[in-house]
């Protein structure tokens, strides 16, 4: 592609920002106007009309799947393969560095990443060594406490003492946690970024060279950088790197963790020569759902400021809906998405959005129900179910024995015989004597202080973790899964278990390997096996191994940002709930969830829909909210209100609208059937007339279900 036709795709504004004179840039612009674009095109553009080589390029995400995206379009735009590029989330990139430059980050060669799960336990254990009580010292607590301290770049020998003796006590068990990961080697999310950003600071050749290659450094939403990644993005652009930073001050929504939208403001202190751009024209929406996001965020008074607009038609109002309760709400979105797909739109054409994970469970059951696939993003990940880090603490441990988490995690998973009491004494030598848990049984069994049974487990226990160590060594990475799976007996531990729960453990153990015939390594000097578990711990979610087909996507308002869809559900539009409640008194926090607001409505490109429930089930009591004052910020001409259904399907004794018939499209009752996702049953009920035919089958497998006769695509067996 020549250089004028790369520039093709895009406005004026965006053209001159992406083929702007050398020099710092900052686009600032509103949600859905190019900068994601513009960035992809600045960065084909520098390589292929300014000679800048790949690898001369640092372009940083929010997530692994922008990442992935970025790429794949600068490829596309390059029609070449662009190597040597580093696209990556924060995360990704900070360990880069410290897996090439371990010895200068103080950090063992095979150090392992600790995710937020594997933190919390090790935080806990910390806490029962301490002796501390957990409803007094809440682990979530101590866990918040070293994370945001590690984020603002503060290690515990910093911190100040002070009188207050909560604050002393949590700054001692961030020392011991502290010193816990560096004897074993473990480094948690937060401690990637510092640790990334002390190197570069205190290693000036390091720095040196990081400083000439990326001579260009280019940063998707900026606005939520936290202060210890904008220092090393500071340290990294140097003084004659280049940034290309883009983002939105409107779309600002991580302040809770630590985020800073002042790093905006900074920027232009830093790097005085900034040149800010804007970019005004929308090219995602309708001009109906523009005008309302505008109207929500204008009330908002920590704003930059700036205008948006669009040359779309207005298209439709914005829909809002009141649910009686929250089916009512997840069968309203199943009405519609069946309408939708009637008219020939496809699943992955729709999202759901929620301010809180728990509200997923019922629109998850709502469309099993409806046998409308759907993916969740951003719930239990793929790499953080139990059976997987089962799976992966077995590597670990064989990589790496002084891994701690990983001994804990599967010492007796499956079962062999290890006892509570043997390991808590062993859990207690290792304290004493500073060593990993590891070296604890070896020394505890050479000094004959364990009971004799329990000595024989751990030593088949270590000989079974040495075999597969020297036995994986040959082999490629989806057979070393395989033979660990295998030899540690997790596979035939789920086969012996019954019901759907065992076979999909089974089949994610399956898709385990699977993800690792997949897996290529982004950087070809690291070993395999190690950069597959580190890259397990880094994924965010998003992609799973499985790939996308056309399922109805749900996922939170926050794991919503950067991306599109033509029709939008916005649920939980209710005071309590979003705006959380948390946040409703205090004025800062509450601009953030109009920030959040903000977000999930311009992700919709064509329709969106906002529902509130007059009453919802939740955190186990009943509620009688208020909508959500974000209704109420919105234009009335800009919206029509839905009218309550009458038909809502009820659960239980209500009776239902109409009487039972004895045959329905050849279907009767006592009949065997089968469901593609719920397998045999037999028809214990009929009833309705029309689109409403609806059919109760007994599933073998799952229990009494209702379903829509002309959905359930049911076979007569
Ligand atoms: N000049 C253009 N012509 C046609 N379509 C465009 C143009 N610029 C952007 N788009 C399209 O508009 C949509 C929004 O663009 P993009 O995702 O880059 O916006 P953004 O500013 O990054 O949004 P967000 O703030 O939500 O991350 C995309 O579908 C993109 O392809
Ligand atoms: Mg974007």
């Amino acid at each position: 592609m020549d250089i004028s036709s790369l520039l093709n795709p895009l406005n004026k504004a965006q053209r001159e920002a992406a083929a702007a004179p050398p020099g710092h840039h900052l686009v600032l612009a509103g949600a859905g106007s190019g900068k994601t674009r513009v960035l992809v095109h600045r960065m084909a553009w520098l390589i292929r009309s300014q000679g800048i080589a790949p690898v001369n390029l640092l372009a940083v995400t929010f997530t692994n799947k922008a990442a992935g995206e970025m790429r794949g379009r600068i490829e596309e735009l390059l029609e070449t393969p662009a190597g040597g590029m580093w696209v990556g989330t924060f995360h990704g990139i900070a360990h880069r560095l410290l897996r090439a430059h371990w010895q200068e980050a103080q950090l063992p060669q095979d150090f392992q990443i600790l995710d937020s799960e594997d933190q919390y336990r090790l935080i806990r254990r910390i806490l029962q060594n301490l002796n501390l009580d957990e409803s007094r010292w809440p682990p979530r607590q101590a866990q918040w406490f070293i994370n945001s301290h590690k984020d603002k770049g503060l290690r515990p020998q910093y911190l100040e003492e002070g009188t207050n003796p909560h604050v002393r006590q949590q700054i001692r068990i961030y020392h011991d946690y502290q010193s816990h990961c560096e004897r074993s080697g473990l480094v948690d999310f937060a401690e990637l970024l510092l640790r990334a950003h002390e190197l570069l600071r205190d290693h000036a050749h390091v720095l040196q060279h990081y400083q000439n290659r990326f001579t260009h450094v280019l940063v998707d939403e900026f606005q939520d950088t936290n202060a210890i990644q904008y220092a090393w993005l500071r340290l990294l652009a140097g003084h004659q790197g280049e940034l290309f930073i883009v983002g939105d001050d409107d779309q600002s929504i991580y302040g809770w963790r630590g985020a800073q939208i002042e790093n905006i403001q900074q920027l232009s202190r830093d790097f005085p020569t900034i040149r800010t751009l804007r970019l005004e024209q929308n090219y995602r929406s309708t001009g109906v759902i523009l005008a309302a996001a505008n109207a929500v965020i204008a009330n908002n008074t920590e704003r930059l400021g700036k205008n948006l607009w669009t040359e779309s038609e207005d298209g439709e109002p914005i829909k809002i809906y009141q649910a009686s309760n929250e089916r009512d709400e997840a069968h309203f979105i199943i009405e519609r998405i069946h309408a939708w797909k009637a008219q020939g739109g496809a699943g992955s054409d729709i999202a759901v959005l929620y301010r809180s994970n728990a509200q997923s469970r019922i629109v998850e059951a709502a469309l099993v129900e409806a046998g409308i696939p759907y993916r969740v993003h951003g719930g239990l990940r793929f790499f953080e179910r139990a059976e997987i880090k089962d799976a992966l603490a077995y590597l670990h441990l064989v990589t790496h024995q002084n891994n701690d988490s990983a001994f804990e995690r599967i010492v007796n998973t499956p079962p062999r015989g290890i006892g509570e009491r043997t390991l808590s004494q062993v859990r207690e030598y290792a304290q004493q004597t500073g060593v990993s848990l590891w070296q604890a049984t070896i020394q505890l069994a050479a000094q004959q202080q364990l009971p004799a049974r329990s000595a024989t487990a751990l030593r088949h226990f270590h000989s079974l973790i040495e075999h597969m160590a020297t036995d994986i060594m040959e082999l490629s990475l989806p057979a070393q899964i395989e033979s660990v799976l295998d030899h540690s007996g997790l596979l035939n531990h789920y086969r012996k278990g019954r019901g759907e729960k065992s076979q999909s453990r089974l089949d994610n153990l399956k898709e385990l390997i699977n993800a690792a015939s997949q897996f290529k390594s982004e950087d070809p000097s690291l070993e395999t096996l190690s950069e597959f578990l580190a890259h397990a711990a880094l994924e965010s979610g998003g992609t799973q191994a499985e790939g996308w087909e056309d399922c109805v996507q749900l996922m939170t308002l926050h794991a919503a940002k950067g991306l599109e869809f033509p029709l939008v559900f916005m649920i939980g539009m209710e005071e309590g709930l979003f705006p959380s409640p948390q946040t409703r008194h205090e004025p800062e926090r509450l601009e953030e969830e109009r920030r959040l607001c903000y977000v999930g409505m311009t992700r919709a490109q064509r329709h969106l829909y906002l529902i509130y429930a007059t009453r919802r089930w939740l955190y186990g009591s009943d509620n009688y909210p208020q909508p959500s004052r974000f209704l109420h910020e919105i234009p009335t001409e800009l919206t029509s209100e839905q009218r309550p259904r009458i038909d809502i399907i009820h659960s239980g004794s209500v009776p239902r609208p109409t009487a039972p018939v004895s045959s329905i499209d050849g279907f009767r009752i006592g009949q065997r059937v089968s469901h593609p996702k719920f397998g045999e049953g037999v028809v214990l009920n009929l009833e309705g007339k029309d689109n409403q035919r609806r059919i109760q089958v007994n599933f073998t497998q799952g229990g009494a279900k209702w379903l829509v006769v002309i959905y359930a695509n049911l076979q007569i067996i």
